[in-house]
């Protein structure tokens, strides 16, 4: 699996007073199995790009490439399309609307036309996947937590077995514990079912924690594309779009800036301790 966006442009409402160029010369290659974060500052286009990539907008200019073939072709099965790049909206729970979590979740393999225990098996295992035991499956959504919405409108778009997942802002609105819990569910979708991760995201802190690549966007561009920690050395341009490296970012700099001969690459608490031990070793320091 791989998607190719090739020289994709996007304008809102063009030819009118209200035209804007949304998506600028995106030039992008997803490869199978990749956890990626998107971030950028309100506006930058993620929410436009994502849209894109199962088909529910229509590029201006370019193309999409998914598994090599143009989507863009006649003759090209956009419904299937949607069913293999699941995009998990902002609030997604503000989409649940049956009067209970197991049919709410069977709602789009039903849609598929699916034998009913296909169905139901594609229901369960999603539930399962997401942690919510079968003792809760006949309650109705509006019963659970803001972080159990949204554990079953995820569930909801697993159970249509997509290849990719797309995640728009899945921590917004949720207490910290909640956030946790989502991105370690996230996370394990990625590990355990190879499937890859696309994750916007306004917060450096949780992409850096959990992404393999990063992907930046300002006014419509893509301005980095690369692993974290190497994104992370332009935490000035970063600044300057509205955007912030993690913190650990700015106490390793701060740390080379006084003259230590520290690695500022670290991204993660654990990693910056382990460079700092390193770094204190190194100079007959001993942290206690
Ligand atoms: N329906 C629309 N009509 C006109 N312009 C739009 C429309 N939707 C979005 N835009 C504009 O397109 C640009 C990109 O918007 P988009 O929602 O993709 O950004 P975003 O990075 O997802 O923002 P956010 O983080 O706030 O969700 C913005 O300038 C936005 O105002």
């Amino acid at each position: 699996m791989s998607i190719i966006l090739d020289h994709v442009n996007y304008i809102y409402s063009q030819g009118t007073a209200y035209e804007k160029h949304a998506l600028q010369d995106i030039n992008l290659k997803i490869e199978d199995g990749e956890f990626i974060g998107l971030i950028g500052h309100t506006g930058s286009g993620k929410s436009t790009l994502i849209q894109h990539l199962n088909g529910l907008m229509k590029a201006t200019e370019g193309c999409i490439y998914y598994n090599g073939q143009d989507i863009y072709d006649s003759d090209y099965n956009l419904k299937e399309l949607r069913s293999k790049v699941g995009l998990v909206f902002q609030y997604p729970e503000h989409q649940l609307f049956e009067t209970s979590i197991i049919k709410d979740v069977k709602f789009g393999p039903s849609n598929l036309g699916l034998p009913a225990l296909e169905v139901d098996l594609r229901a369960y295992e999603a539930l399962k996947q997401v942690g919510i035991g079968e003792d809760m499956i006949d309650l109705s959504p509006f019963e659970l937590s803001g972080g159990q919405k949204r554990r079953v409108a995820i569930a909801g778009v697993l159970a249509m077995k997509p290849e990719v997942l797309i995640l728009d802002e899945p921590t917004a609105g949720l207490d910290p514990k909640g956030r946790d819990e989502i991105l370690n569910l996230v996370s394990s979708l990625h590990k355990e079912n190879k499937i890859t991760v696309i994750l916007v995201s306004h917060s450096m802190e949780d992409v850096a924690n959990y992404v393999e690549r990063l992907i930046v966007m300002d006014h419509g561009k893509i301005m980095f594309d690369n692993e974290p920690k190497k994104v992370f050395t332009h935490y000035k341009a970063l600044e300057q779009i509205g955007l912030a490296a993690p913190q650990v970012t700015y106490v390793m700099n701060r740390l080379k800036e006084c003259g230590q001969s520290v690695n500022t690459e670290p991204t993660t608490v654990d990693e910056a301790c382990e460079e700092i031990i390193r770094w204190a070793k190194k100079k007959g320091i001993l942290l206690t």
